[in-house]
């Protein structure tokens, strides 16, 4: 089964287009999980208990889980999500010469998908393109207010370099594997790489906590697949969702504290679908 299948049939189930960032910065985690061996592994756990009825993916960021026992946090996360039928993109943002890059490929054995930097082109991608069964997301035009230094900058054809990427994903895409990344922040380049690839499924990430705009990220994320029943489109929240509990009348409480994480994930899914 392709990766836009499984995630079209699980938009289906969970009737969401909510992916959920597992981002469990050590500074932020509650005191509940602090006696864990895994504190971060625990937080998730719980994270994933209150919200998995509304994900349609989640997406552990790997800045959060790159140290000893931050990869044994990672596995158990993404088990422990594929459980409960959900599917993991893993947010990596990866990509480099040959040998390196078929290494970092690997890390699709476990994850469902993965973030990828088209900055090295098409050779340094090549591995995570093979992988037909696993989704692979080019960042496009990031949420960032860097995004613009590089990615807005006019090639000698007058298009953006963002659009240029959006037409190399397109040729890039002939496994049906390929997704892009575009922020939340940016509506108007959102609208603008739609029409360039019509077909083409897109991450966004920035509502929440970045501010973005939900309703661009839904009318323009969201795509026809050939693979896919439903359109199919993520649209991410991370600590908008998971430390959600700091802002509980109660948040000394753990059902409080993780119950307003689930509280944030449906609200985030009410709202996406008013645009569906
Ligand atoms: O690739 C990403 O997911 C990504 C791309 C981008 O342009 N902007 C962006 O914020 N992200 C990621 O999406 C998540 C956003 O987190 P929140 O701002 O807490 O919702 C982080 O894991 C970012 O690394």
């Amino acid at each position: 089964m392709s990766f836009f299948e499984t995630l079209a049939d699980r938009i289906e189930t969970a009737d969401s287009v909510v992916s959920v960032g597992l981002d469990p910065d050590p500074s932020r985690l509650p005191e509940f999980v602090a006696d864990a061996d895994l504190p971060r592994w625990a937080f998730n756990r719980r994270i994933i208990d209150a919200t998995h009825e509304h994900a349609a993916c989640y997406k552990p960021n790997a800045a959060f889980y790159e140290d000893a026992d931050g990869w044994r946090a990672l596995r158990e996360t993404i088990a422990y999500a594929h459980g409960k039928g959900v599917p993991v993109l893993l947010d990596a943002k990866r990509a480099d010469i040959g040998n390196t890059t078929r290494r970092y490929a690997e890390a699709l054995d476990e994850a469902d998908a993965i973030t990828v930097n088209p900055y090295m082109g098409r050779d340094s991608l090549q591995p995570f393109l093979d992988r037909a069964d696993k989704g692979v997301f080019v960042l496009c035009r990031t949420s960032n207010p860097g995004g613009s230094d590089l990615q807005d900058l006019e090639l000698a054809s007058g298009e953006p370099l963002y659009e240029r990427v959006a037409a190399l994903a397109d040729v890039w895409n002939g496994n049906a594997n390929v997704g892009l990344v575009v922020g939340a922040t940016a509506p108007e380049e959102l609208a603008q790489i739609r029409e360039i690839v019509p077909r083409i499924p897109f991450l966004v990430p920035g509502v929440g906590a970045q501010g973005g705009d939900a309703e661009a990220a839904v009318e323009h994320g969201l795509a026809e697949h050939p693979d896919a029943a439903v359109d199919v489109g993520l649209v991410n929240s991370s600590r908008g969702i998971i430390f959600a509990g700091e802002e509980s009348s109660r948040p000394a409480e753990e059902a409080t504290y993780f119950g307003a994480a689930g509280d944030s994930a449906k609200r985030l899914k009410k709202r996406l679908n008013q645009y569906r």
